[in-house]
């Protein structure tokens, strides 16, 4: 049987995230946020030591690189044996971890990683590629975005309710920067699958959202 696939794409602080755990939550399927693949290879890296210049050592740590995914209250994140949860969201996690995401060597590593999240009754996936190279077949693709001001602003209140240290135009700057690199990057840039749903959630709540997608998912 055919197992069905929804990918949601957009830039950082789109909402992706929280409107996919509830989607997968309400079809009861899995979900695959592969942003924290990346934000855990960022990790593995800084705390092996290895330069964010040195493609070939970044490319062995992926390789070498076992992650283990918890499903409770809140996901947790093991990193070769580590939980590495509380790091996962930082602001400096994500942005070493779109400098890993360019090398195209280290994509090819994780392909399968993320391929082997496609199982049986279904899948929600969250990232950049997912509807464009990750699950090209998807039957339900998303492109989420919202404005760079709402989206810097969001990201400002979601990181202050974690207790995490923010400074808003630092992080309009670096959502600025990242989404920059991400959109430019030669390999499996950031980019709208040509048969995606294009939804701006800057005027939207999560709960329409959410009722948009599961619109697209009933209708078939
Ligand atoms: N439509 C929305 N309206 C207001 N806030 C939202 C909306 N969607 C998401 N958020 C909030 O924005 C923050 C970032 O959302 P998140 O799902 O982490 O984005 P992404 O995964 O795209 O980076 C979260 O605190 C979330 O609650
Ligand atoms: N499918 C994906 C997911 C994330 N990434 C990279 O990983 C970084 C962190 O992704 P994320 O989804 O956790 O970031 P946020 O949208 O939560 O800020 C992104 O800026 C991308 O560079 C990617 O290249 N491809």
């Amino acid at each position: 049987m055919a197992v069905p696939v929804l990918t949601i794409d957009g830039p950082s602080g789109a909402g992706k995230g929280t409107v996919s755990r509830l989607v997968a939550k309400m079809l009861g399927w899995h979900y695959l946020d592969s942003g924290s693949i990346y934000r855990s290879l960022a990790l593995a890296v800084s705390k092996q030591g290895i330069d964010l210049a040195d493609e070939a050592g970044i490319v062995k740590a992926a390789e070498a690189m076992r992650l283990e995914f918890e499903c409770g209250e809140e996901l947790t994140v093991r990193l070769n044996g580590q939980d590495i949860t509380a790091e996962i969201p930082l602001e400096s996690t994500g942005n070493r971890a779109s400098t890993v995401a360019a090398i195209p060597e280290v994509r090819r590593v994780l392909l399968k990683k993320q391929r082997d999240f496609k199982q049986l009754p279904g899948l929600v996936a969250d990232g950049r590629d997912m509807g464009t190279v990750v699950f090209p077949e998807a039957p339900f693709k998303v492109f989420l975005t919202a404005s760079a001001s709402e989206r810097a602003v969001r990201r400002y209140k979601q990181l202050k309710e974690k207790g995490i240290d923010a400074n808003l135009v630092q992080i309009t700057n670096e959502i600025e920067e990242r989404d920059r690199r991400d959109r430019e990057r030669a390999t499996a840039p950031l980019a709208m699958a040509s048969d995606a749903l294009f939804l701006d959630s800057s005027d939207m709540t999560i709960d329409s959202v959410v009722e948009e997608i599961l619109n697209l998912v009933r209708k078939g």
